[in-house]
């Protein structure tokens, strides 16, 4: 390891201990980073890594709410606001048992670069609770948002931070969340994005992160005169990125072959079609069921317990739940299997060391935070909208998401192609989200 980055890393670690994903995502930025920098002598001694560290501000508070039984019960919220150099703070919110400092930061941390690769302007922020919504009624769901808010409402605002959903915050928690803010500041703003349509959402925001990461991977699959038509696919997930991953590929002529929840995954050796996803749509997101279920509607197909599917073939990967998910030796098997493409729908759900297996065997691969950023452009657009007071059509934000992707694409392959043409996406993602926010913070001075 270089000794300038091994020395950053060795403070940043110091200054953080016990935050593994955030020091994980710290790490993947700086390797591409420091490099750049010690070529364009402009990015040097304006501290710009060790401020991107630090968030501007972390809030983080009490959420008591009161359980159907009449029990209290005591949930931790926060908000990290990472960076505003090129606009209000912009992230979503996670509600999950697991959620901690260290996932947030990380998750804030990659947002920062994310929102700078989509072209518009929105900083970088994340928040959420430990909340666990599963197995808790609409009623529970409803308290725990607007106690939620109830803190959350002072430290937002449409030019301030502006939050929106990921896991475990889906229309419903939004619905809620919005109804709470309206009432208590008694204005009607666009103040969280993924609302509902009704209320000020945009078309097509439910969609564009599933949607964004299949334009993506159909733009690396073009670089090498390939397409989608007929390629198999696994995904991880099924939820609100995996769901939408899968309708766009089959669009396309793909064939889906799994999901996932965090119990397992199906497999369905003849592919998961439309009317077959609508079934999984139905059982997430209104029965709030379990993917094992699948098998009761269609018993052909298999289901393995306590699994990720990445043992399976396919040609093409899409992790669509969670950070870490994809290991060193699922990416070994993958590669064995013939896998050509691996585009995440996730934040980091390759570990490093499955990553280097992919750039090792010349495998195409898109980190996160340029593949799945089509969520976050249509909620800029989203913003936009609700600015304008006016609404565009499903199709006219669909054009702006596929050109805002196809962007993304070009910046990657301008900053990540190497002498022997392979596009190292990894390194062009960081250093294209880079060097928009590090010309901002530059021009602002000490702040
Ligand atoms: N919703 C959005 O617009 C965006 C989401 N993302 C990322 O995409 C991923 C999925 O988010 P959503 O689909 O929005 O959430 P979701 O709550 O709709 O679905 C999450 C899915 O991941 C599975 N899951 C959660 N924890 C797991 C675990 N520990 N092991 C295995 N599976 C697990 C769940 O069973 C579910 O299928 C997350 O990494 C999120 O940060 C990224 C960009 C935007
Ligand atoms: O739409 C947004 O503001 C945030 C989406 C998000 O949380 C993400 O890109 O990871």
């Amino acid at each position: 390891m270089n000794k300038e980055l091994k020395s950053f890393l060795d403070t940043v670690s110091d200054r953080n201990p016990n935050q593994p994903e955030f020091l994980q995502a710290v790490h993947e930025v700086a390797e591409a980073i420091i490099p750049f920098m010690e070529q364009n002598p402009k990015y040097k001694n304006h501290k710009l890594l060790e401020r991107m560290v630090e968030p501007e501000r972390v809030v983080m508070f009490r959420v008591t709410w009161v359980d159907d039984h009449g029990d209290m019960q005591v949930n931790r919220g926060y908000r990290v606001q990472m960076n505003s150099a090129i606009g209000p703070y912009k992230g979503g919110l996670r509600f999950h048992p697991s959620v901690n400092l260290s996932i947030l930061k990380f998750l804030a941390f990659e947002q920062v670069f994310k929102n700078s690769l989509t072209t518009l302007p929105l900083g970088g922020g994340k928040g959420g609770s430990d909340f666990d919504p599963k197995g808790k009624s609409d009623n529970e769901v409803m308290r725990f948002c607007q106690s939620f808010m109830t803190e959350l409402y002072r430290h937002i605002g449409n030019d301030k931070d502006v939050p929106a959903g990921d896991i475990g915050v889906g229309g419903r928690e939004i619905g809620y969340l919005f109804g709470q803010y309206k009432r208590i500041q008694n204005e009607f703003t666009g103040i969280l994005t993924g609302k509902g349509y009704s209320y000020g959402g945009s078309l097509i925001r439910p969609e564009a992160t599933g949607y964004g990461n299949v334009y993506f991977t159909k733009s690396m699959l073009e670089t090498q005169g390939d397409t989608l038509k007929s390629k198999t696919i696994l995904i991880s997930g099924s939820g609100n990125v995996a769901q939408y991953a899968a309708e766009k590929a089959i669009e396309l002529g793909a064939v889906i072959l799994t999901m996932s929840d965090s119990s397992g995954y199906i497999y369905d050796k003849d592919g998961i079609d439309g009317e077959k996803l609508s079934f999984i749509m139905e059982l997430k997101n209104v029965k709030r069921g379990r993917i094992k279920e699948y098998l009761d509607e269609y018993p052909e197909a298999t289901y393995h317990e306590g699994k990720t599917p990445w043992n399976e073939k396919g040609d093409i990967a899409m992790p669509c739940a969670t950070q870490n998910e994809l290991l060193k030796e699922d990416a070994q098997a993958l590669v064995n299997n013939g896998c050509i493409l691996v585009g995440e729908g996730a934040n980091m759900p390759c570990t490093p060391e499955a990553i280097e297996v992919f750039h090792k065997n010349k495998v195409l691969f898109s980190p996160g935070k340029a593949s799945n950023a089509g969520g976050v452009a249509t909620s800029g657009l989203e913003m936009s909208q609700n600015s304008m007071r006016y609404g565009w059509t499903s199709a006219e934000v669909d054009e702006k998401l596929k050109q805002i992707m196809n962007d993304i694409h070009e910046a990657c392959v301008t900053y990540g192609r190497d002498e022997s043409g392979y596009v190292d996406y990894v390194k062009g993602a960081n250093i294209a989200g880079f060097v928009k926010v590090a010309d901002a913070m530059i021009a602002q001075g000490a702040v």
